[in-house]
């Protein structure tokens, strides 16, 4: 099943014009994640911050759709190891041992991205369930890269990479949960004209 995601709304005419339109998808999703990165708190005995880096990665995958969420999330990893200081506290790089995470979002991005693309953002529930999916992966690969990075055992690595996240990122699904079905209502309302 192939269904349209809410960037596909937005009006591209022409060939050129869509081409334009994803171009500025792709980057205006890379500033966002590095925007929402520096709303950053420290979490007492963790190296890892709480960000807003996470809920701007899946929305920008699920409002981007799989392959323009992947570009946009690349860009944004490439672009911090490279040296432009927008990962979590206007750090860049890729020695801090929150890198994984930054590769799982990445990767997050585009599997919530297909998701999307089958309609996994049109019910609160499924809304959920993607959210909760990208939020898995990008534990997948960040909690396993801590330890590794830090010499943590796996029970420690979860108890400062996974744990103290865990309100946090319900409060994100919750906020997703409410928005993005909204936008595809508004969207059939506008449709519909
Ligand atoms: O150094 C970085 O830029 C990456 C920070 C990663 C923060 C992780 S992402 C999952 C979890 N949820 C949060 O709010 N913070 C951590």
């Amino acid at each position: 099943m192939s269904t349209a995601v809410l960037a596909d709304l937005l009006p591209a005419p022409t060939l050129s014009r869509a081409r334009v339109r994803d171009v500025a998808l792709v980057v205006g999703g890379a500033a966002l994640t590095g925007v929402a990165a520096q709303i950053a708190l420290p979490v007492p005995g963790s190296p890892v911050p709480v960000t807003g880096q996470t809920f701007a990665a899946l929305l920008v995958g699920v409002s981007l759709g799989p392959a323009r969420a992947l570009l946009s999330m690349l860009l944004y990893a490439v672009a911090g190891m490279a040296g432009m200081p927008w990962f979590a506290e206007a750090s860049a790089g890729y020695g801090m041992p929150s890198f994984g995470y930054i590769i799982g979002m990445t990767v997050a991005a585009g599997v919530v991205g297909e998701l999307a693309r089958r309609g996994g953002d049109r019910t609160v529930l499924r809304t959920a369930g993607t959210m909760v999916t990208g939020m898995a992966v990008t534990y997948a690969i960040g909690v396993p890269y801590l330890a590794l990075a830090t010499g943590m055992s796996a029970g420690e690595a979860m108890a400062a990479g996974l744990v103290p996240f865990l309100i946090g990122d319900a409060l994100k699904a919750v906020l997703a949960m409410g928005a993005l079905p909204a936008a595809w209502r508004i969207a059939g309302r506008r449709g519909r004209g």
